[in-house]
């Protein structure tokens, strides 16, 4: 099917749900968020709601609320604006979808439903199926997060056929390390418009390699420009430039996984890089500790990551 769609291509920032010292949605500076991402990162397209937006510790009515936020202040700004609708109600999951049409926004994608699970691809399928009809304008995505859902059919088997069950079906956020099961995605849907969006920033290279049309992720929010640094010598077929970038941004991951890396301290990078407060998570997850701050701010000025530090002073804040 020939959806009437532009093709979400490049990097896509997983954006960060920020919070007041209280728990509540701070939704005063998304405005200035969206600002941030374009001007300071060159990152034009979101994915909201997902697992860096504590999108499955929000409420329904939160998430609602948060897309329509990102959807209004990303007018004009942005290029696409994907909201994550995934749920365990199909019911809620469908309410999502229905209320991202109705707001706006450019596509939906859905993760696999994690407590009672999907056991066969047929089963996965006729889930999204139901939620991707509550939006049937909407480009669909789906997003494939084995790790966090549990749900392991193979997305390559998922994507066999799918335009036939799922008409809107538009292309996959792939947040896994088997490039064998990515790779056979592009190479047997090659005849599709099919986005591939790679979910694994510290292997990007890898997977553009592989095929990948973009990507999907949490440190595009801070490392969007290096990040496209690495595209541009890709697509000039300077690999070895490519590979100097990924090299780089895989010591700042290395260095924070190691600490001990998350959606929390995504949170408290972000604050860090951008100079616009994230806030703490929301429990279940804790606020990432001073020390980690203190680190990985050494780390990020040790690679040179850190040439915003003007930003810090609240020069943004003016476009608030
Ligand atoms: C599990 C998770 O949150 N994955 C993110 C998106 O898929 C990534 O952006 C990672 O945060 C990133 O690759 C660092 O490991
Ligand atoms: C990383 C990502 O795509 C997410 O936060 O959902």
């Amino acid at each position: 099917m020939a959806f009437p769609k532009k093709k979400l291509q490049g990097l896509v920032a997983a954006t960060i749900t920020p919070m007041t010292e209280n728990g509540e949605i701070n939704f005063s500076v998304i405005g200035q968020y969206v600002d941030y991402l374009v001007k300071e990162q060159g990152v034009k397209n979101i994915f909201v709601n997902g697992t860096t937006g504590e999108g499955l510790s929000l409420s329904i009515s939160e998430r609602r609320k948060v897309a329509e936020e990102w959807v209004t202040k990303g007018k004009d700004k942005l290029d696409q604006v994907v909201i994550h609708v995934g749920a365990l109600s199909l019911k809620e999951s469908q309410e999502l979808a229905q209320h991202a049409a109705e707001i706006g926004a450019d596509g939906i994608a859905v993760i696999a439903p994690f407590f009672l699970k999907p056991w066969t691809k047929d089963i996965l399928i006729n889930f999204l199926k139901e939620v991707a009809a509550a939006a049937p304008a909407l480009p669909f995505y789906y997003y494939h997060i084995p790790a966090l859902t549990g749900v392991k059919i193979r997305a390559e088997e998922l994507l066999d056929g799918i335009q036939d069950k799922i008409p809107t079906f538009q292309g996959l956020k792939f947040s896994d390390t088997d490039l064998l099961d990515f790779g056979q995605c592009v190479d047997q849907n090659r005849q599709q418009q099919f986005a591939f969006l790679f979910g694994v920033d510290e292997q990007l290279l890898s997977a553009l390699v592989m095929g990948a049309t973009g990507a999907v992720g949490s440190t595009y929010n801070y490392l969007g420009k290096k990040t496209n640094q690495m595209l541009e010598a890709f697509e000039r077929k300077d690999l070895s430039l490519a590979l100097n970038y990924q090299f780089c941004i895989q010591r700042f991951i290395n260095f924070v996984v190691k600490l001990g890396f998350g959606v929390s301290q995504t949170k408290a990078i972000m604050t860090l890089v951008s100079g616009i407060p994230m806030g703490p998570p929301r429990l279940p997850l804790q606020k990432a500790s001073r020390e980690f701050t203190d680190s990985a701010e050494a780390k990020l000025k040790s690679l040179d990551f850190l040439s915003f530090t003007d930003l810090k002073d609240g020069s943004l804040e003016a476009s608030s």
